[in-house]
């Protein structure tokens, strides 16, 4: 969808100027009106005003590309996971050969954003689930985790999108997600605690019984190396 006018001017038409649940990454209702290119040409103009504001000369060699490197790696890689139309297509078979246990996806690689203070999050993601007839491509699950990961996030919502998207593609509720992860805004600012991590769990199904849920915390062992 394209307007015409500023953005200022699309934002007053649609008079509520923002769409969230809690489970939903907070998006203003014309989040998709501007095209990534124009994205880009906006941000840049932004991160030249603010490292202009810090006192730093653009012209120098190594710092005049940087507005534009900034908005590049913000729309296309770091929130390019924002838009709908980068939702991974999730391929579903029939769980032909009857296997009845759970399969876990463990040691994700995980890189987000903290929403907060814009910082990297970087962990590992476990995701589990029992088929009630579809399974999914293992690597799908990878690229599940990835996609919600490339937002600004806070780790309870990244853990429970991760885990209503795959119950939607499986037809199930019996998955479950447990992330592990540092936020660079406790470890390398503010408080400065390097050691810490912060752990989220968000069990569907099956998995809120207490030995399906052992199972799984089992497989995954989980002591996180960064
Ligand atoms: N619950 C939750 N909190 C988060 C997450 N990522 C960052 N935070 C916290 O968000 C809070 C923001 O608090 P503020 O007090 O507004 O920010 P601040 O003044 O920079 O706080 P400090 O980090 O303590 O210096 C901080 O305590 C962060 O640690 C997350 O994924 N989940
Ligand atoms: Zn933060």
């Amino acid at each position: 969808m394209k307007t015409e006018g500023t953005l200022e001017d699309h934002f007053e038409q649609l008079g509520e100027d923002h769409i969230s649940s809690s489970e939903e990454t907070p998006l203003r209702k014309d989040a998709f009106v501007l095209s990534d290119e124009e994205k880009i040409q906006r941000i840049n103009t932004n991160v030249r005003d603010i490292m202009l504001t810090l006192g730093l000369d653009l012209d120098d060699d190594s710092l005049k590309g940087t507005p534009n490197r900034v908005a590049k790696m913000f729309v296309k890689e770091i929130f390019g996971g924002l838009h709908p139309d980068k939702k991974p297509k999730s391929s579903t078979f029939d769980n032909k050969y009857k296997y009845g246990e759970m399969l876990v996806e463990k040691n994700i690689t995980l890189y987000s954003t903290c929403e907060h203070h814009l910082l990297p999050i970087v962990g590992r993601a476990h995701v589990a689930y029992i088929s009630k007839g579809t399974v999914v491509g293992l690597s799908k699950m990878n690229r599940i985790v990835d996609y919600f990961a490339k937002r600004p996030q806070v780790q309870e919502r990244l853990n429970i999108q991760i885990v209503r998207e795959l119950q939607k593609v499986l037809g199930t509720d019996d998955v479950a997600c447990v992330i592990d992860a540092k936020h660079l805004c406790v470890n390398s600012r503010g408080i400065r605690d390097i050691e810490s991590s912060t752990v989220t769990a968000e069990y569907g199904g099956k998995f809120k019984e207490e030995a399906v849920r052992r199972e799984f915390l089992n497989f995954i062992n989980l002591d996180t190396t960064f």
